[in-house]
């Protein structure tokens, strides 16, 4: 019998030249270009492609995917009908999960039995990643009562989103903060959603069900649902000098702390610290203006330095990201949403991938149950 390893640690699940961590010293690459890079020089739209086709988009080839992205931004009339009806005190990733899979009855996939189809995978890539920040940014009027802002074609995939969240066009700082957050979302070797990707994608199932696969599983708070929780935690303490206090008690209580801690990173996250760098380059540009809500995490995780440091557990993506969002005017319980419109492009990346050389999941189990036994009736129970 195999050894069982819960939680799959250490377990390699899948075989992947998309991106590669390195946990002890804090390194993150896609397609072999280092995460700071990225952030730094390139753009979402030029990431997804990067992550997809598994190169550096030419100059054309990046107008093209950038033309399709727009041109697809907009869903059909009966999605928002849809998405009208579901109740407003839902979760966002909720909506999102039945929004992407009820998608899937309106723009119905072909069958792709073959495994290989490029034109096929990267059409239905396009036309999901246009789509997943339209749905988001329409729930948070549809929630309200109101009617959605609908996309903008001559705004870049961030200026977009941020367009469709406030209606007005987005201070160019805070756009392009956004765009380096999706960028940063955007993929993360074989985490738990992207491992869902891959399960239900390895069944041959249509790519919005994939995704909506991998939206259910993300939404959970030991996953992408933590960074809505960090912000609730950091209302919670209040202030910095709080910070300390709080937190012994949590772990008096063994509890977690929100945004801290990784499976792969004994480090703290690299993604962590360019968040942490924007949100100061951000109170900078506003002449020096402090956010309460950054003091105390710079103090909390200060604390849990001393106290959690030992273990190898710090900051992870999810610990800066809602700091910045907040001052984007993005509510809490859309946070993980806005990781899953990042995310998107990760997940159809390994979809794409697990195709072209597919076989489905199906792992063993070690069965821990009783042995074959009678049939007991039920008045002799
Ligand atoms: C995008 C992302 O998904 S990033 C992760 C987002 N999730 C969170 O922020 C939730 C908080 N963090 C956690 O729950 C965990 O660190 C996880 C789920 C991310 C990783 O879990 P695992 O790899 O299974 O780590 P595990 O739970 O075994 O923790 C190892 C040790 O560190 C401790 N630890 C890990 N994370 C934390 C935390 N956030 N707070 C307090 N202690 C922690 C555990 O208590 C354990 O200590 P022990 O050895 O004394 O029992
Ligand atoms: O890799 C993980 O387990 C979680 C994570 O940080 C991510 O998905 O970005």
């Amino acid at each position: 019998m195999s050894e069982y390893l819960p939680g799959l640690e250490g377990v390699p699940a899948t075989k992947s030249n998309i991106s590669d961590l390195d946990g002890s010293r804090g390194i993150l690459t896609y397609r072999g270009y280092e995460i700071s890079d990225l952030a730094r020089y390139s753009n979402f739209e030029e990431t997804a492609l990067l992550l997809l086709d598994g190169r550096l988009p030419t100059a054309a080839e990046l107008e093209e995917f950038d033309r399709r992205l727009r041109n697809n931004r907009p869903v059909k009339y009966n999605i928002r009908e849809i998405m009208k009806y579901l109740p407003a005190t839902g979760h966002p990733m909720e909506m999102l999960q039945a929004s992407v899979a009820a998608l899937a009855m309106f723009y119905p996939a072909e069958e792709n039995l073959g495994g290989d189809d490029t034109d096929y995978i990267h059409n239905m890539s396009v036309k999901i990643l246009a789509r997943m920040a339209t749905l988001v940014a329409m729930w948070e009027h549809l929630r309200a009562g109101y009617d959605p802002i609908p996309p903008r074609k001559d705004l870049g995939y961030a200026e977009n989103l941020l367009y469709m969240f406030t209606g007005e066009e987005p201070d160019p700082l805070l756009a392009r903060i956004m765009d380096a957050s999706l960028i940063l979302h955007a993929e993360h070797t074989i985490n738990a959603s992207t491992f869902a990707a891959l399960v239900a994608g390895s069944t041959l199932t249509n790519p919005y069900l994939v995704v909506a696969a991998a939206i259910g599983t993300l939404a959970g708070p030991l996953h992408g649902g933590a960074n809505q929780r960090v912000l609730e935690m950091l209302q919670e303490i209040g202030r910095p000098e709080n910070a300390r206090a709080w937190l012994e008690r949590q772990l008096a209580e063994k509890r977690r702390i929100w945004g801290m801690g990784h499976r792969e990173y004994k480090v703290k996250d690299p993604r962590a610290t360019i968040l942490q760098n924007m949100m100061l380059e951000l109170m900078k540009e506003r002449g020096g203006q402090i956010s309460p809500l950054f003091e105390t995490a710079v103090a909390l995780e200060e604390a849990a330095a001393e106290k959690l440091g030992p273990k190898g557990v710090y900051p992870n993506v999810d610990y800066y990201s809602g700091i910045l969002y907040s001052e984007m005017g993005i509510p809490g319980d859309q946070f993980t949403s806005i990781f899953a419109v990042a995310r998107c492009a990760g997940w159809l990346a390994h979809w794409r991938e697990q195709l072209k050389d597919n076989r489905i999941f199906r792992p063993t189990q070690v069965y821990i149950g009783e042995a074959p036994r009678a049939y007991v009736s039920i008045e002799e129970r």
